[in-house]
């Protein structure tokens, strides 16, 4: 991943910030601050478990001397989404315009503020530590380590229907309209640009919206939105892009070999236009040729073997896959709770009807196989935990069902039902009754998304058998709280449940501030005196 060049583009407010910004500082022997470093030395403690032939278990923790260096300058960012004109991109957009302006709109409830609600980084609080009396003491998560705001991204994209971006959030009808009506005049101003479009890979009932597509080739293609990403990095003098795939969701690509399973057959194939190579996979190759993390919305796999070895070749962030919203938030937070209880799901039921585009899209049997394989895996870590309820390879009954109903628009409704076993034979069943605004719950997550896929940028660390700092690995798993079916490096553990993610996510940017991870054990209320 190239270095980012401060001092080519960055304003210099952007410039200057570097440390002298920072909210907080650690006062530690451990911490070093220079103007625009934080350089951390962190003791990653573990615990090793061994088994001997004869089964009995050695437990032995295990320390690890980690250094972070974290460039504390916050670059000038562009976020680039495909699919710009969708209901997720165009709420985004005027989520954005309005926060920047501060824009207020009248409802039958009053007068409305912009706000980032959802958003983990912008919305919610994380315990730094706490105070003289023992207390706990909260600061916004988005405080931990220097992050970008949401109000300084550079908006663009590429959609393969024309409409611009007040067309489009018209067309979404999430947000209200006296919201839309002051947004209009600049929201009209931004257009998405032409897009890949091959039919096979999204419903045949899409094609009605393909009125902006790029002819030619799939080497065309490729080069030419290598093009795009280029010109709009150069015509907003951005030090970094990051590009979202936030288009519809694809049929799965079939792997094969010559074809998808390394990068050198990939790169051929493309140049031969092989038709099992998606749009989401050519714009994912463009961006990590251009050096851009590409981070996937949906459920299909962008990310065939091919393009994860290119992103590790060139040392580019990717992340996926599929934006976990609502319904599967919930599961993965339930679920957690009920194993961890000793209490036995037997039987998960998640049904939902919505009626906007992508429910639309979805009611193809190929694309929603795609979002039932991402809605279907995401209780695996937290059953395999449990030797105890499940056997090997047991697993609950789990049933997704989405079905498409126009009347509803983005406002999803999802009905679930969790039925367990618990103490001498009984069971217990809980309804949930969720509507999930899609896209104002969707929407949130791309910026954390964006926001700390940027922060990963500017991380390196060294461990004592590292001679120099290095980049993390380009699959980048530390997003998983924001997803659905989380991409892992290979061979690493997938975990889902939802606490787990997020505290992993916590720890992390801690330990580059040299701080040793939240454990609340609060053994200080716990003593005698
Ligand atoms: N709560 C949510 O909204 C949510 C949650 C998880 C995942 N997702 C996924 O996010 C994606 C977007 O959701 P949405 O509600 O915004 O859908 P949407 O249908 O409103 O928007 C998708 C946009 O992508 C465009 N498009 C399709 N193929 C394209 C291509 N090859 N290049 C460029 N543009 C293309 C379409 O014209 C459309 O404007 C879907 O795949 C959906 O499954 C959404
Ligand atoms: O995130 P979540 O609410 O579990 O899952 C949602 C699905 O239930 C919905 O049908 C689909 O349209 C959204 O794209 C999203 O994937």
């Amino acid at each position: 991943m190239p270095p980012i060049n401060f001092s080519a583009t960055g304003s210099d407010d952007q410039v200057a910030a570097g440390t002298a910004s920072l909210k907080f500082k650690v006062n530690s022997d451990n911490v070093r601050y220079t103007d625009d470093h934080i350089l951390a030395e962190y003791t990653y403690q573990n615990t090793r478990v061994t088994q001997d032939a004869r089964g009995n278990v050695q437990v032995t923790p295990t320390d690890t001397v980690y250094h972070f260096k974290t460039d504390a300058r916050l670059p000038k960012v562009g976020l680039m989404m495909v699919g710009w004109g969708g209901n997720n991109g165009s709420t985004l957009t005027a989520s954005i315009v309005a926060n920047r302006r501060n824009v207020q709109w009248r409802t039958k409830e009053g007068v409305r503020t912009p706000n980032y609600y959802g958003s983990l980084v912008q919305a919610s609080t994380l315990k730094l530590g706490v105070d003289a009396q023992g207390q706990d003491v909260f600061i916004p998560f988005r405080d931990i380590l220097p992050m970008v705001h949401p109000n300084d991204l550079v908006l663009g994209g590429w959609d393969i229907n024309a409409a611009n971006l007040a067309e489009a959030m018209e067309r979404a009808q999430v947000l209200d309209y006296d919201l839309q009506r002051q947004l209009r005049d600049e929201l009209s101003a931004y257009k998405p640009l032409p897009s890949i479009y091959y039919p096979d890979f999204i419903a045949a009932n899409q094609s009605d919206r393909a009125n902006n597509v790029l002819a030619g080739t799939k080497a065309e293609n490729l080069a030419q939105i290598r093009a795009d990403i280029r010109e709009f990095r150069e015509k907003h003098a951005l030090d970094r892009v990051i590009v979202v795939w936030t288009a519809n969701t694809e049929r799965f690509a079939s792997i094969l070999p010559e074809v998808n399973d390394t990068a050198d057959h990939l790169l051929r194939a493309v140049e031969a236009g092989h038709e099992e190579i998606a749009p989401s996979t050519v714009f994912a190759i463009a961006s990590i040729l251009e050096g851009v993390p590409f981070i996937n919305g949906s459920p299909q796999n962008t990310f065939v073997p091919g393009v994860v070895e290119l992103a590790e070749r060139h040392r580019v962030y990717i992340g996926g896959d599929d934006f976990k919203s609502g319904q599967t938030k919930v599961k993965s937070v339930l679920v957690d709770f009920l194993v961890n209880a000793g209490i036995k799901p037997i039987g998960i039921t998640s049904y939902n009807h919505l009626g906007n585009n992508d429910g639309k899209n979805l009611s193809a049997p190929q694309q929603f196989r795609s979002k039932e394989i991402s809605k279907s895996n995401v209780v695996d870590d937290m059953v395999a935990a449990n030797s105890i309820l499940y056997r090997k390879n047991e697993h609950p009954d789990h049933v997704v069902v989405i079905k498409y109903v126009p009347a509803v628009g983005d406002s999803k409704r999802a009905l679930d039902e969790y039925v367990s076993e618990i103490f001498m034979g009984g069971r217990n069943t809980i309804s949930l009754y969720n509507t999930c605004e899609d896209s104002l719950l969707a929407s949130p997550l791309i910026i954390d998304l964006v926001v700390i896929t940027e922060l990963m940028t500017r991380i390196q660390y060294r461990t004592q058998d590292m001679d120099a700092y290095a980049p993390f690995h380009s699959v980048l798993s530390i997003l998983s709280y924001m997803l659905k079916a989380p991409m892992v490096p290979e061979g690493t553990p997938v975990v889902n449940a939802l606490s787990k993610q997020r505290t992993a996510m916590e720890n992390v940017f801690r330990a580059c501030i040299g701080l040793p991870p939240q454990n609340d054990m609060l053994l200080e209320h716990k003593a005698f005196h």
